[in-house]
């Protein structure tokens, strides 16, 4: 019998949902290295299932994988329906359940009562404890556009999944308009060089600035800009870029901030001028009316918008480590380490509020 993983990659509940962790091209080199794979039905998927047919794949009705045999690792992005209660598989998809999100304890709690495991992607790092997989390029590419094309005013809600032609004959079909500045903070990141490249696609050479930047701010430069995107990823509290008092600035120029990091309720966050986030129905929130308006996009699933760029860059990342898995290698065994301490802190937590 093959010692090579079996995965069952499940349906998305969420209805808005059109990515797939794992792309037709990504598992037909999995299935060609004996990687077994069941790919369920799902109406919205931006890949459509005769694609993973002929890459080899076997196929399962949409959120069959509760009866899926127990030794298939279930492969997801976004959360689980509500049912079961208990979880006995081991899961792979973003659980957002380690740093006290709301239903974190009650996810949790489904994973000990079934015995199962949530192998996050969120915490699949390699050994200098970066990310091997991540949505964040397309993220700060879609974040960026959107700001551009509110800016021309040629931006339509509610937003709907497109792909990057799309995208992109939108950016350059009016072409920019003269002197328009945008300044991306966090520019070095993935997210970063996302909202660059679209900017330059929109015809607009941005500032590009990182830590060595912000480390003395120089806030008039900073407002001199029409558009600020922020794809900036810290874990300690920084001095804000921007404060309630620079939007009152009567010499300021900006008037628009795309905030990738959208990090709104975290002490860390860096832009603490608004506190709630934007979606697809309304993208754009006015900070600041009159003559000098002041508007935030602050939009927490940008890479959803892109579903087919997004999914072939993450599942090109994601697949090799597919071939690795296991719980004895060192990324999975992180993956791991860290699903049993947030369990152990969950158990004592409930413990004491008992
Ligand atoms: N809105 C969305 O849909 C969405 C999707 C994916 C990721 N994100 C978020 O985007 C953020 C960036 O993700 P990423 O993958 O690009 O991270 P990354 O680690 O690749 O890049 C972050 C960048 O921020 C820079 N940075 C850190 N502190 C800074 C400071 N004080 N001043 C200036 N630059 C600083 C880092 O040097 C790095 O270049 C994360 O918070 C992530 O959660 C949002």
């Amino acid at each position: 019998m093959s010692d090579m993983p079996r995965l069952w990659m499940r349906h998305e509940s969420r209805t808005s949902e059109r990515r797939a962790p794992l792309v037709p091209e990504d598992a037909a080199r999995l299935v060609a290295h004996g990687v077994e794979i069941t790919v369920e039905e799902s109406p919205q998927r931006a890949f459509p299932l005769t694609d993973y047919v002929a890459a080899g794949c076997r196929t399962a009705p949409a959120g069959s994988w509760t009866d899926a045999p127990r030794d298939h690792y279930i492969l997801g992005l976004k959360e689980l329906p509500d049912e079961p209660a208990c979880l006995i598989h081991r899961h792979i998809y973003f659980g957002h359940a380690y740093k006290g999100q709301a239903g974190a304890r009650e996810l949790l709690g489904r994973f000990t009562a079934g015995g199962g495991t949530l192998l996050d992607l969120e915490y699949l790092t390699d050994n200098d404890g970066r990310r091997v997989a991540a949505f964040g390029y397309w993220a700060g590419y879609v974040g960026a556009a959107l700001a551009v094309l509110h800016h021309r005013g040629l931006l339509r809600a509610p937003l709907r999944p497109l792909d990057r032609a799309a995208l992109d004959a939108q950016l350059s079909d009016k072409g920019s308009p003269a002197d328009e500045r945008a300044l991306v903070i966090g520019a070095l990141g993935r997210s970063g060089r996302g909202a660059c490249d679209a900017l330059e696609a929109a015809g607009i050479t941005p500032t590009r600035w990182d830590v060595a930047e912000t480390r003395a701010l120089d806030r008039t430069a900073l407002l001199g800009h029409d558009i600020l995107v922020s794809t900036v990823l810290t874990t300690r509290a920084v001095a804000p870029f921007l404060t309630a008092a620079d939007l009152d600035d009567p010499k300021r120029r900006l008037s628009l901030i795309a905030d990738v990091t959208c990090d709104v309720t975290s002490e860390c966050n860096v832009l603490p001028v608004y506190d709630e986030i934007t979606d697809w129905e309304h993208p754009v929130r006015r900070l600041r009316e009159g003559d000098r308006p002041a508007d935030i996009i602050a939009i927490d699933n940008l890479p959803s918008l892109l579903p087919i760029e997004s999914s072939r860059a993450f599942s090109a990342e994601l697949h090799p480590q597919q071939l690795r898995l296991s719980d004895t290698d060192p990324v999975w065994a992180r993956a791991l380490l860290a699903f049993e301490t947030a369990v152990a802190t969950n158990h004592e937590g409930s413990t004491y509020a008992h």
